[in-house]
């Protein structure tokens, strides 16, 4: 299936979780490869999630691994869970064991989100201002993406999971982060899914993006799925909002695709 729900949508369904993230990797990998190509450096956002962590450990056992020049590859989080660092629920911890431990990365250019044990202790808010200051410090270097609300880079590839009632990066239906139009960072409590306390980039953070890449998995995201690709509110379906500025690209497998209409 391919629709278009947007100008420059595109909808991916591979047949299980297995394939989805398998040629998920491979098309990182050639995308980066070809950014590096074009630019000299890339940037790229992750996720936290069971498809986003399976697509890095694929690109770590790929052949194709170094077709990346892994220190010329800005890492940026598009949130996190506000826990101590060792807490294997983080989704730096989770990240850096599937790859970035595996591979030449240049720290200084590895920017995790602060942990609840870290240089702003156990306060997010403070945590969260950081972070929109290392990204506005990265925008301020390397040019802040055009057109956009916040002082952010223009990130070349940033993915994103989706849960099931409709949260993205860590922004929760019907919560003040999914109406938040001016900061680029927030801290966001309460959350439903644990951890409850956590950070997260906003709408215009995510935005400012060139590819923005949704991946999930599995018939728990298939209302979601379908209900955001049909145009639901951003507020109460947050993934609906998610999208890049030259392209929003789904990266389904087929139970998650399963509510979905395509229109061709
Ligand atoms: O908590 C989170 O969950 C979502 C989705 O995770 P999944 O395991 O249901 O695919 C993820 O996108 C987000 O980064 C993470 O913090």
């Amino acid at each position: 299936m391919n629709t278009t729900p947007g100008t420059d949508s595109t909808v991916v369904v591979h047949p299980d979780q297995d394939v989805l993230a398998a040629a998920t990797a491979a098309r990182l990998l050639a995308t980066l490869s070809e950014v590096q190509a074009r630019k000299g450096s890339a940037s790229l956002v992750l996720t936290g999630g069971g498809t986003g962590i399976a697509v890095l450990e694929q690109v770590r056992s790929s052949p194709a691994r170094d077709a990346v020049d892994w220190s010329r590859l800005d890492v940026y989080w598009g949130d996190e869970r506000f826990v101590p660092a060792d807490d294997d629920e983080r989704n730096e911890k989770q990240a850096r064991a599937a790859l970035l431990d595996h591979v030449p990365v240049d720290e200084s250019r590895v920017h995790p989100m602060a942990a609840s044990d870290g240089a702003f202790g156990d306060d997010p808010d403070a945590a969260a201002a950081a972070y929109a200051e290392v990204l506005a410090a990265s925008a301020r270097s390397t040019g802040t993406a055009s057109g956009s609300a916040v002082e952010v880079p223009s990130f070349d590839v940033l993915l994103l999971g989706l849960g099931g009632e409709g949260h993205t990066a860590s922004i929760f239906p019907d919560t003040p982060a999914a109406r938040e139009g001016r900061a680029s960072v927030v801290a966001v409590r309460d959350c439903p899914k644990p951890p409850p306390t956590r950070l997260s980039l906003t709408f215009p953070a995510i935005r400012a993006a060139q590819e923005v890449w949704l991946l999930t998995a599995g018939e728990a995201k298939a209302d979601a799925v379908a209900l955001a690709l049909a145009g639901a509110d951003p507020v109460s379906l947050p993934v609906a909002g998610a999208r890049g500025k030259q392209r929003t690209v789904w990266l389904l497998d087929k139970a998650a695709a399963a509510k979905a209409q395509p229109t061709h």
